[in-house]
């Protein structure tokens, strides 16, 4: 190429990357239509026209680019892919785009993981959702819930789902296998059962009807009553496993033994539902009578409220929090070593073995989220901790906190575990995180679960750079 078609070939394509960093889908089609080699050209630091078009929000360029079969794979000089731009700007309306499966893609090319023009591996994405329990299928409809016609209408609704749980495990069987679509760590499923099935198990003493919410898609045209389907969670703590398991007609059902393990190995929107039952559940079954004076408390407004019984107690005037479900707000951190390029992560004992996650705690009252994290980290590493940004926040039902994600950087480096909580505390760089994200010999530590909110901090951590 002559120098003057190069000069000319760069303008055209700076043209371009400039059309898609600010939306202009008119132009950039443009162009298209005119020189198609534009579609996966690289700019300076490696960034794409789909990139731009992420990183600022604009969806349907982003819609338009895939459809021109753009290649969403490619990785700038820092590695990043424009699914790990748009999740570090937070459009997570463009991460769910670019998480579509592509039809036109050969399927050997999705066993190999893309690779950076240095080299650098890249992780794929994973999850649509910002952090696994915080999906919201079902619409909550708070405003619902006083309405006790309304809400015994729609519990006897011919679509309406109630999940059964015993003990605050909810009862789900094992998948045969992998249905078409869906991630391998979909391995469990709740049972789902209609209003004739337990309408037995309602009058039983003890039990409790929680109402969860409607699903948002419209119903099929053949629901009977033309109604979006409404979910209950029913929590039954006397009687028997083998008595509940028994009205189950499914292979393999189950209650779930082991809240940590089993709950994580439910979709996306199931473990939405889950997160909310459990925590309403959870209070139910620490909060069956009035903690201001101690009377017996009635179950209210589908299962959200517990009012006491006693007409004196003072907990009938004013503002009562103690009413309503708690959700107690945990900071758990990411802290960055002042040199940037290492994170501190600590074990509890009870961790399995090899496991590091990020350091966590309760947030006391009257203190405020940045407050709690300089807090724990001095006292959980000895470690002090300057500024701090928050990331993301994941309901974790175990049994009702808020986990409250935020990246922090430390103004010292020595260590000094407090013994109590954490036995070990250690510094690991960069390539230590990303190998040990990926799995594998060149592990240096085994990370937390992918549906754990420390995972998610470390990946967030491993895309960031100034190249954002
Ligand atoms: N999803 C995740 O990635 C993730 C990671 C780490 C921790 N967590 C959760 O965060 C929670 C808090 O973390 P931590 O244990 O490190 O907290 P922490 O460091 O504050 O220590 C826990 C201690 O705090 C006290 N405490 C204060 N307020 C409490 C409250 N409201 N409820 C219970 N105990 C309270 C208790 O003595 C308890 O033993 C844990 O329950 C854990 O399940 C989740
Ligand atoms: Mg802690
Ligand atoms: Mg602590
Ligand atoms: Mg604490
Ligand atoms: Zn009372």
């Amino acid at each position: 190429m002559f120098g003057g078609e190069r000069a000319a070939s760069e303008e055209l394509l700076e043209r371009f990357l400039d059309a898609a960093a600010c939306g202009d889908l008119a132009l950039v089609t443009s162009l298209l239509s005119n020189a198609p080699s534009l579609l996966n050209r690289a700019g300076t630091n490696g960034w794409t026209a789909l990139m731009l078009a992420a990183r600022n929000g604009h969806h349907g360029l982003v819609g338009a680019l895939l459809q021109h079969g753009c290649d969403k794979s490619l990785l700038n000089r820092s590695s990043q892919s424009a699914f790990d731009v748009a999740k570090f700007w937070g459009h997570t309306h463009i991460c769910r785009l670019l998480l579509r499966p592509d039809p036109s893609l050969d399927p050997d090319q999705l066993s190999s993981t893309p690779v950076s023009q240095e080299g650098k591996r890249w992780i794929p994405p994973q999850s649509p959702h910002e952090t696994y329990f915080s999906a919201e299928p079902l619409d909550r409809l708070s405003a619902k819930r006083p309405d006790q016609d309304w809400v015994r209408s729609r519990l006897k609704g011919p679509q309406t789902v109630i999940l059964l749980f015993h003990r605050l495990s909810p009862m789900m069987r094992d998948q045969d296998g992998d249905q078409e679509g869906e991630s391998s760590a979909m391995q469990s499923r709740l049972c789902r059962f209609s209003h004739k099935e337990v309408e037995d198990l309602l009058e039983r003493p003890g039990s409790v009807l929680v109402f969860l919410g409607v699903e948002r898609r419209r119903p099929p045209p053949s629901a009977a009553d033309g109604e979006p389907r409404a979910w209950f969670a029913l929590g039954l703590d006397s009687e028997s496993e083998e008595e509940l398991l028994k009205r189950s007609c499914e292979k393999h059902s189950r209650f779930a033994q082991n809240a940590h393990r089993d709950l994580l190995r439910l979709s996306e929107e199931e473990a939405g539902v889950v997160a909310q039952a459990r925590s309403v559940l959870a209070w139910h079954s620490r909060y069956s009578h009035c903690s201001t004076c101690g009377s017996v408390s009635r179950v209210e407004e589908a299962g959200h409220k517990r009012s006491c019984e006693s007409q004196a107690c003072i907990s009938h005037k004013g503002v009562h929090n103690t009413c309503y479900p708690r959700v107690d707000p945990v900071v758990i951190m990411l802290v960055v070593h002042p040199d940037q390029s290492q994170v501190l992560l600590g074990r509890k004992k009870v961790f399995p073995s090899g496991m590091f996650s990020c350091l966590a705690g309760f947030i006391e009252p009257g203190e405020c989220v940045e407050a709690a994290v300089r807090r724990e980290v001095q006292e959980e590493s000895g470690v002090l901790v300057g500024p701090v940004w928050y990331v993301c926040s994941q309901p974790w039902p175990m049994p009702s906190s808020l986990m409250i994600g935020c990246l922090t950087v430390a103004m010292t480096t020595e260590i000094n575990v407090d013994q109590e909580e954490i036995e070990e505390a250690q510094w690991f760089t960069r390539q230590q995180v990303v190998d040990s994200l990926l799995g594998g010999p060149r592990a240096a530590f085994t990370v937390p679960p992918r549906q754990t909110i420390a995972h998610q901090l470390l990946r967030h951590w491993t895309g960031l750079s100034a190249n954002l």
